[in-house]
């Protein structure tokens, strides 16, 4: 668990970041959304001290932050940045075991770690473990970065807009790839971005800061449901709520007995799809499966009830 106690930064008497306070649960992820010069970076860095707080103290599992030496804390928490920060001239192997060899890790155990990493990222490893950072896409430079960052398990991963740089196709597969990591490692990951639907779909909660200050910090629902603030509200817009609130929901939690006709639906697709795929083939049901076996069917209507409908 990480406990941010009513850290603040001034610079030159100005608050960069006010007062903020926030808990953040192991394995989950936290993504911290707000406009441009709100304080998402500053709070980030102040969690592994890249910036020094002004006031108040970061605890990692009990431990203060202040009391660790900036060696071992930059080892317990990873960092991953827009445009990677690779080693240009270190093959992707060397580049995801920078903190295990510096780790002094044996060689056998950073090389099967780097081939589970690129592996979880569907990167193969003997394709890809040799080559050098320019031999890659941006995608796969993303990807490596983030590996790089996880390789050593750390207690919490930062990551400052990491799909930034990526345009908005890799950037959805980007997304999916990172919860389904985050998942099979239990990483806990603090993520900072000014897109609210990144916040929506990667976080398991969202922090939304405005001027330096926490103004809510709450699931993806209770955000979009229930907006503290006028700005919040602004972000997170009213003309599209439903539509959002489809899309946090899986068809595995709507679908009922029965056949439909045409291609089918994985069961972990959000009503969001499901609803386009009704309306943009003119189906009013359609088939759900799991892993290929299937479960049953969607309904349009059933997906209209969810849309309008409290939960
Ligand atoms: N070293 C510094 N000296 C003075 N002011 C700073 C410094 N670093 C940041 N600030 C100010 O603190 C505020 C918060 O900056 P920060 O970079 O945390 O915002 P941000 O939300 O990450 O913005 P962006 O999305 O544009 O990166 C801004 O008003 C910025 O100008």
């Amino acid at each position: 668990m990480i406990e941010i106690d009513k850290i603040s930064k001034l610079y030159d008497g100005v608050a960069a970041v006010d007062a903020v306070s926030m808990i953040v649960e192991t394995a989950t992820i936290t993504v911290i959304v707000g406009t441009s010069g709100s304080g998402k970076t500053t709070l980030l860095r102040m969690i592994n001290r890249l910036i020094e707080p002004s006031s108040g103290e970061v605890r990692i599992n009990g431990e203060p932050t202040g009391t660790l030496p900036k060696h071992v804390l930059r080892r317990r928490i990873g960092y991953a940045i827009q445009g990677h920060g690779l080693f240009p001239h270190h093959t992707v192997a060397r580049n995801i075991g920078a903190v295990p060899e510096l780790l002094r890790w044996p060689p056998e155990k950073i090389r099967a770690r780097v081939d589970e990493l690129l592996d979880l990222f569907s990167m193969e490893p003997a394709q890809f473990r040799d080559r050098f950072p320019g031999e890659l896409s941006g995608g796969q430079q993303q990807r490596v970065g983030v590996a790089r960052a996880l390789a050593s398990r750390p207690d919490l991963l930062l990551m400052d807009e990491p799909f930034g740089a990526l345009d908005p196709i890799i950037r959805a597969r980007a997304q999916q790839d990172l919860r389904r990591i985050q998942r099979a490692l239990g990483s806990t990951i603090m993520l900072v971005t000014h897109d609210i639907e990144e916040a929506i779909h990667l976080g398991d909660r969202v922090a939304v800061m405005d001027e330096g200050r926490l103004v809510q910090h709450g699931t993806p629902a209770e955000i979009i449901r229930q907006p503290a603030t006028e700005f919040v509200a602004e972000m997170v817009g009213g003309v599209d709520r439903p539509l959002r609130l489809l899309s946090l929901v899986p068809v595995s939690e709507i679908v009922v007995d029965g056949p439909a006709e045409g291609e089918p639906l994985d069961a972990d697709t959000n009503l969001r799809d499901a609803l386009s795929t009704c309306l943009w083939s003119g189906r009013d049901a359609l088939p759900v499966v799991r892993d290929g076996v299937p479960l049953g069917r969607v309904t349009l209507d059933a997906i209209r009830a969810r849309a309008e409908g409290p939960r």
